[in-house]
């Protein structure tokens, strides 16, 4: 069976991810991520790995010798990251770098997870051509990193997302249909933006996406996204509907009074078409993804 290791295996898509490829049966999974596994399931192996130790990690990868990485660990705060560049620097620039260096050491296929955030928000519906210039230190980091890739000689594809959701153990960041059902449960009242426009994308999805490239050894950069194109504003008043929760707790805002340390693109959102016709990849709707986040992990 080739090996597929995975990073940030205890992050939102990792724990997806790790499962899906064990519970599918066609590759070796090897797990890893900062601290203990999170997951502590069957199926797979677990290391430890910090992806900003650069000796960490080609001694495992040289010892594992995968056939695949799937490098999902990054530096995800987006206001952390304007925050502390230097941290950022250092996980999603250099820690991109350690994990290149190590896969040419085992002539191993890096599947690299990016962002919509390399975009600079003037037009949705974005495709895999559209240049690329984001507004944020995060984006900037993540789009280093893509040409790391780009540039290293590999076989490698780029998998670009948009705000994931999903649910998973013990997780290292919240997402938008957690934080909305949060608050409305607490009778909390929330701004939510209405200038801002996404396919949130069901973190179950993009691992299936990941899965769907690495079977197809498909190389180039995909737009992986979900198919309904919203403002956050419409994803809490759908959130709210389905939950059976108080819609009149939210109210719209928008980027002139809803200033956060990062900018964010105003709007995003994916042309998925070429991964569709390449990979055969059919995200759910987003009442589906609700309903499949709902039944648990
Ligand atoms: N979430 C989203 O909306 C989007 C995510 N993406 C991209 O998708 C990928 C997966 O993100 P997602 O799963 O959602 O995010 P998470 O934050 O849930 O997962 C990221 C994982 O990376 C791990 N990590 C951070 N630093 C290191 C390090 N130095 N060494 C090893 N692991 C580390 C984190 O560890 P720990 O658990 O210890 O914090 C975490 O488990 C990322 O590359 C992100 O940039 C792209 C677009 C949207
Ligand atoms: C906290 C908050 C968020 N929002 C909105 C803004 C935003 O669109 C959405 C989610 O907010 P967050 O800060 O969690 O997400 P944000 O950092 O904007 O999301 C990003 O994460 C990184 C990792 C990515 O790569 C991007 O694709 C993107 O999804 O909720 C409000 O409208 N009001 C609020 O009070």
């Amino acid at each position: 069976m080739q090996k597929v290791l995975i990073t940030g295996a205890n992050g939102l898509l990792g724990q997806n991810l790790t499962r899906l490829l064990v519970e599918d049966g066609k590759y070796e999974v090897i797990a890893t991520g900062r601290g203990t596994d999170r997951l502590c399931e069957d199926g797979y192996t677990y290391y430890e790995l910090d992806i900003t130790d650069n000796e960490a990690v080609s001694h495992l990868i040289g010892e594992i010798k995968p056939d695949f990485v799937v490098h999902t660990a990054a530096m995800t705060q987006v206001d952390d990251c304007e925050r502390e560049p230097e941290k950022a620097n250092l996980i999603n620039i250099a820690g991109t770098f350690h994990i290149i260096d190590a896969c040419r050491l085992v002539d191993a296929f890096l599947l690299y997870i990016s962002t919509d955030f390399v975009f600079n928000g003037e037009t949705g519906l974005l495709t895999e051509e559209e240049n690329v210039s984001p507004v944020n230190y995060y984006g900037q980091t993540k789009l280093a990193a893509e040409k790391l890739v780009q540039e290293s000689k590999l076989k490698w594809a780029i998998a670009r997302t948009v705000l994931v959701y999903g649910q998973v153990k013990d997780m290292s960041r919240s997402n938008i249909i957690l934080w909305v059902k949060k608050n409305l449960e607490a009778g909390k009242p929330i701004k939510v933006v209405d200038d801002q426009w996404r396919t949130p994308t069901l973190a179950l999805d993009l691992a299936k996406g990941c899965e769907l490239i690495l079977d197809k050894k498909a190389e180039g950069i995909f737009h992986i996204s979900g198919k309904d194109y919203l403002r956050p504003y419409d994803i809490a008043i759908r959130t709210a509907e389905y939950f059976g929760l108080d819609k009149s707790l939210i109210s719209p805002t928008n980027a002139s009074q809803f200033v956060e340390v990062g900018k964010r693109p105003l709007k995003t959102g994916f042309n998925i078409r070429k991964a569709q016709t390449q990979l055969g990849y059919e995200p759910h709707s987003f009442e589906e993804g609700i309903r499949i986040m709902q039944e648990g992990f």
